[in-house]
């Protein structure tokens, strides 16, 4: 497998705390890549760095071989990362497929945008509708975004980041607030993406990372201590101790 992203001697200081220290990471072409950790040990910090918005003290960032590390987040999701964000960037008073809509027409650049309303393009309403079925909620697209739950606000979340056509998704936790039966259903989208799209997850249900991930890394205190398979990460004393342990 070729590299897709390569983090190499990543680090940032925040006062005397080591958000990221001397990170390195490979993140394989097509690979689904998890990485965990306890509260405080840097996930938010390193994806915060991938997708441009901190720059890191030392280290480099590459994508698809060339060095990203000082490029602003616009300019790094044009060239193909894409963050589903924690905070919603949805249209609440909009409807769920002209949210969609909208994101597949800012993918698609000069042809169409500021010169039609997207949501009156039959061509960008039926891309939006394919992403929406992706993430299951086709039988949605007509309600009000503000109407939908929780879980399903995720999903759209999913589906703007689809919409990007960009190979690296940068999932910062997408199972936060769901309930079990919702997870199940991420969880089971997730597993028919794998695959199609390169995914970097972060996240802390862990049955959720140990169903999905191909490799996990783990990071303690800033530093990545282990990087395995899920077999090689539940077998890891190392890794027990630091961290699995601590959810006996
Ligand atoms: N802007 C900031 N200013 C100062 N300290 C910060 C800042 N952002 C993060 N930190 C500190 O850096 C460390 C790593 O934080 P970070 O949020 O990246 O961890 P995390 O693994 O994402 O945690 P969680 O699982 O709780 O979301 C923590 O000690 C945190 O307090």
């Amino acid at each position: 497998m070729a590299a897709l992203l390569e983090i190499e001697g990543l680090s940032k200081n925040y006062g005397g705390i080591k958000a990221s220290d001397n990170v390195n990471l490979v993140i394989e072409q097509g690979e689904l890549h998890a990485v965990i950790g306890p509260n405080g040990a840097g996930k938010t910090t390193l994806v915060a760095q991938l997708s441009g918005l901190e720059r890191p003290d030392a280290g480099h960032v590459r994508f698809r071989g060339r060095d990203i590390t000082r490029m602003p987040p616009w300019r790094r999701a044009h060239a193909g990362i894409a963050r589903s964000f924690q905070i919603t960037s949805l249209i609440m008073e909009m409807s769920v497929i002209d949210n969609i809509a909208l994101a597949v027409q800012a993918r698609q650049g000069h042809s169409f945008r500021f010169l039609r309303d997207a949501r009156r393009i039959p061509e960008l309403r039926e891309a939006a509708m394919g992403y929406l079925a992706q993430v299951g909620l086709a039988d949605r697209a007509e309600a009000e975004t503000a109407a939908l739950s929780h879980g399903e606000h995720r999903l759209m979340e999913i589906a703007i980041a689809l919409a990007s056509e960009a190979p690296l998704l940068l999932l910062d936790e997408p199972m936060a607030g769901l309930g079990p039966e919702e997870s199940a259903q991420l969880v089971e989208f997730l597993k028919g993406l794998k695959g199609k799209r390169t995914i970097l997850l972060i996240e802390h249900d862990m049955d959720a990372v140990f169903a999905l991930a191909d490799r996990i890394s783990v990071l303690v205190y800033g530093h990545v201590i282990a990087t395995g398979t899920p077999a090689e990460i539940r077998a890891n004393d190392h890794v027990r101790h630091a961290y699995l342990g601590e959810e006996d």
